[in-house]
Parts: C-alpha cells; sequence; structure tokens
C-alpha cells in the first residue's frame, strides 16, 4: 500500500512506508508491555513538517500507532519526537494527549523554550528530551545549548535521549557523561555488529553503562544494525531461523549485564529503512532471542518503562 504524505509535502524518493497487516506476536508479551520507542508523522496537513528536515516520510498519525499497539499487545507507548518535525512538537503532544494517559513522550526543545512552555509539555505527558548527534539526520547543535537544555529540563525530573553512531562515542563520552540527568542512549548506540560482541567498539559503550549507573539504553533496532539478517518477514525468519541473528548478542549482552536499565521499542513506522520494511509483529518475537527468562522480559517492557516514564502508576517489581 502507497502511504499518503499530506499537507504538500512529497515524500523523500526510496522512501518505504510501514509494513501493512503485520503478524501477531507468538511471544506472549507481559501484562502491561509498553513500546518504550515509536514515532508519529504528522500528518503533514494537521502538524506540517519541519523545514529544515533531512527526510519527508509518510504520514503516520496517532490513530495508526494507537491500533498497531493493541494489535501487537502492548498497553503503552512512549513517543519520541522524530527529526522531521524538528522542534515542533505539536504531533507529539497531539498524540500523547489524545492517548488517555497511554502514552508518555520525548520532545525536542531549543535552548530558549520558554518555562512556560516547558510546564505544558509537561502536562501534555512529556518526559524526555532528545539530543540527536546522527549527522544524516540534522544539523549540528553546539554542546553548550545542550547541556543548558539539559540543565532546563533536570528540575522537571526528566531525562535526556541520545542518539550517535558508535564511532562518535568517544568524542561524545566526555558529554555524556557529564549530563545532569538519566540519559537513555537509542539503538543501543549504533554498534557495527560485524565487530566482535567482545571487541573494543562495544566494549567503551558497555563500559559507558557499567562506570555511569545514571545511563539506560534502548535494545531496539536490529533492523537498522543487522548486516546479515534475515528480516523479519514472513517465510523469511521463524523459530528456528531468528531475525536478524548477528544483532541478538549485543542486545542479549546488555539485557543480561543491565536489566535494570534496557527498554524497548519497536521504532514504528521505521524512518529511512533502505532494505525492507519489517513485519512489527515478527520484531517483536525477534525479543524471545535476546532474553534469558520471563522476568527480564518483564523487566525489560513493563517495570523499567514504568519506572522511568509513570513513576506514580508503577507498584514496583
Ligand atoms: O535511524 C534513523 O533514521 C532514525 C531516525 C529517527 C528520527 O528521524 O527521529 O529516529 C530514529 O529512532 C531513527
Amino acid at each position: 500500500m502507497n502511504r499518503p504524505t499530506t499537507g504538500g509535502f512529497a515524500k523523500t524518493p526510496g522512501w518505504l512506508d510501514w509494513y501493512d497487516g503485520p503478524s501477531r506476536p507468538r511471544l506472549r508479551l507481559p501484562d502491561g508491555a509498553v513500546d518504550a520507542h515509536c514515532h508519529v508523522f504528522g500528518p503533514g496537513e494537521r502538524f506540517p513538517y519541519a523545514p529544515e528536515r533531512k527526510y519527508t516520510p509518510c504520514d503516520a498519525g496517532k490513530d495508526d500507532l494507537f491500533a498497531l499497539r493493541d494489535h501487537l499487545g502492548f498497553a503503552r507507548n512512549v513517543i519520541v519526537q522524530a527529526t522531521c518535525h524538528g522542534a515542533d512538537n505539536r504531533a507529539l503532544v497531539d498524540a500523547c494527549l489524545a492517548s488517555g494517559g497511554r502514552a508518555r513522550g520525548v520532545a525536542t526543545v531549543r535552548r530558549d523554550v520558554a518555562d512556560a512552555e516547558l510546564e505544558r509539555l509537561h502536562a501534555a505527558g512529556i518526559r524526555g528530551v532528545r539530543f540527536n548527534f546522527v549527522k544524516r539526520l540534522v544539523d549540528f547543535t553546539p554542546k553548550d545549548e545542550l547541556l543548558a537544555i539539559a540543565q532546563r529540563i533536570a528540575p522537571l525530573g526528566w531525562h535526556v535521549v541520545v542518539y550517535f553512531e558508535a564511532p562518535d562515542l568517544p568524542e561524545l563520552w566526555d558529554f555524556f557523561t557529564a549530563l545532569p540527568t538519566t540519559v537513555v542512549v537509542d539503538h543501543m548506540g549504533r554498534p557495527d555488529v560485524t565487530q566482535p560482541v567482545d571487541g573494543p567498539q562495544f566494549g567503551l559503550f558497555v563500559r559507558l553503562l557499567r562506570e555511569h549507573p545514571n545511563v539506560w539504553t534502548k535494545v531496539s533496532c536490529p533492523e537498522r544494525l543487522s548486516v546479515s539478517g534475515p528480516p523479519a518477514l514472513p517465510g523469511r525468519c521463524g523459530p528456528d531461523r531468528p531475525p536478524y541473528a548477528d544483532v541478538i548478542p549485543f542486545a542479549r549482552r546488555l539485557v543480561e549485564a543491565f536489566p535494570d536499565r534496557v527498554l524497548w521499542g519497536t521504532d514504528w513506522p521505521h524512518p529511512n529503512l533502505k532494505d525492507h520494511m519489517p513485519d512489527d509483529g515478527l520484531l517483536v518475537d525477534w525479543l524471545a532471542h535476546i532474553v534469558p527468562d520471563e522476568a527480564h522480559l518483564r523487566r525489560l517492557l513493563v517495570d523499567n518503562p514504568m519506572r522511568l516514564y509513570w513513576p506514580d502508576e508503577w507498584k514496583g517489581a
């Protein structure tokens, strides 16, 4: 199905729309599971894409996101501001407000954001800000500006979500470790999974978490990181042939070493994938391969995201 992009915007050439008619996961999700990394795009006619964006997606609004949540068996979402909306958080806020308390958000703000705006975002369910260092997605923001934002949001009890690629970690290390909040790293810090899980590149990332108890990570996006697949598509993978097998040792290492600081999300609608679009139900089934047992799955999908995003409702493990 060719999904529209409304509002007079033209989809980036080669853009892959999200997978139509995903399977129902075979994996039994624990009650109250949270999809802790997903996005909303537009719709463009109501929530225009940002002038500074690096891609133009198909529209992927809140109704489609909530339908996917229910289909896959999740109870809640954490919606992360996508770079195609820049620092205009209207689509995100609209989705959070429409969720009946079942979605929290991570926003993008500028240094000059007014206190009243931060309070408004908090009331809507925003609990963090995202700093993006992936050069194909955003223009450079000076670190002193980011640090100033972190200092503004820390008193609200918010955290910082960071997105970067593994080769950039050495240069970003001092900045990350100076942040005054919980720091959540997107997509395992994007390791090169052709390198050994015990090698120096992933070793540095593991060290970041080991030495800094305020650092968490999402063990998400195997579909972005995998080099040898197979993809999460019907007929291409199965219980004996897990999808994204080359990413499993990396995610599993983090789940086992830091069971209380890992999160997971679908990353729906999967911006900028070039090769294939995963079946989200099969993507959920991938989790069976990265957790050693049900207790770890519960921490990953329920206890950890609840503690971070709904602390008032979290009853404890
Ligand atoms: O790798 C990506 O292209 C990507 C982009 C975005 C975004 O544009 O916000 O978010 C993600 O989590 C991943």
